[in-house]
């Protein structure tokens, strides 16, 4: 069987206290490559805790979380950083863009902080990714000039910038009005279908949640294995 592009094995997360708080506890999940999964649940059921863990931006107190069959568990700080800058892209609900800067050069961080493209290929590269996400006319716009529902593609420009396989959104589309929601859930669903890139988003909208291929539904840091079934028509 094809590895797949994440898996997690008995994860589980405690956070040492004098009455230590379990974040989440025993997850074993695998997720496929141009997978579009949802992460739904109750408030404070552990679903940033999760995806903050997936994106190997917090380290499991057990278990392991393994990248296209490669356990992240000895990886030193380096190169967990450089493994989710190459591999990994970030959406949250804040879209955390530099506000100084203009969309383009937003776009262009990733890339110039990876290192592999020269300033003119990222500017082209850049440019691009925000045609495609509908935000040609906006590129040479700072953060402030633009509504919601621009910032947040251009936010998932950014994540897209160094080709990741794997997307992780927590709560997209949480500050956004209707139609700003459908036009990033749209992006995101595109990036699915056309390129084959995973994205595992978390989500309170029931809605939303119906028209991706899975949902993952955490109660108290579990997975409810009730809720495990695939979409219907996914
Ligand atoms: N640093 C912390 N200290 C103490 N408790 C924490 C900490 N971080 C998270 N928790 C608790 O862990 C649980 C899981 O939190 P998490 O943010 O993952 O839930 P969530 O499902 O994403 O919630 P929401 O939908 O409200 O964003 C919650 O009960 C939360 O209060």
């Amino acid at each position: 069987m094809a590895p797949a592009l994440l898996e997690t094995h008995a994860l589980t997360r405690i956070l040492p206290a004098t009455v230590p708080v379990t974040l989440v506890e025993n997850i074993t999940i695998r997720i496929g490559q141009g997978e579009f999964v949802a992460i739904t649940g109750p408030s404070g059921s552990g679903k940033s805790s999760l995806l903050y863990l997936l994106g190997l931006l917090d380290r499991p107190t057990s278990g392991d979380v393994t990248v296209l069959g490669d356990s992240t568990r000895d990886l030193d700080s380096d190169s967990l950083a450089r493994l989710r800058l190459k591999d990994l892209g970030f959406v949250f609900q804040f879209h955390f863009l530099l506000p100084e800067f203009t969309s383009l050069e937003n776009v262009m961080i990733p890339m110039r902080k990876l290192g592999l493209l020269s300033r003119a290929a990222a500017r082209e590269r850049a440019y691009h990714l925000l045609a495609s996400l509908g935000l040609a006319d906006f590129a040479h716009r700072r953060p402030d000039q633009l509504s919601g529902g621009q910032r947040q593609r251009v936010a998932v420009a950014r994540a897209l910038a160094n080709g990741p396989r794997l997307i992780l959104a927590d709560e997209p589309t949480g500050s956004l009005d209707s139609h700003a929601t459908e036009q990033v859930f749209l992006a995101l669903e595109r990036i699915v279908k056309e390129d084959g890139t995973t994205v595992v988003a978390v989500t309170h909208d029931m809605q939303l949640a119906a028209r991706m291929h899975r949902r993952l539904h955490l109660v108290d840091g579990r997975i409810d294995q009730d809720q495990m079934q695939p979409q219907p028509g996914a």
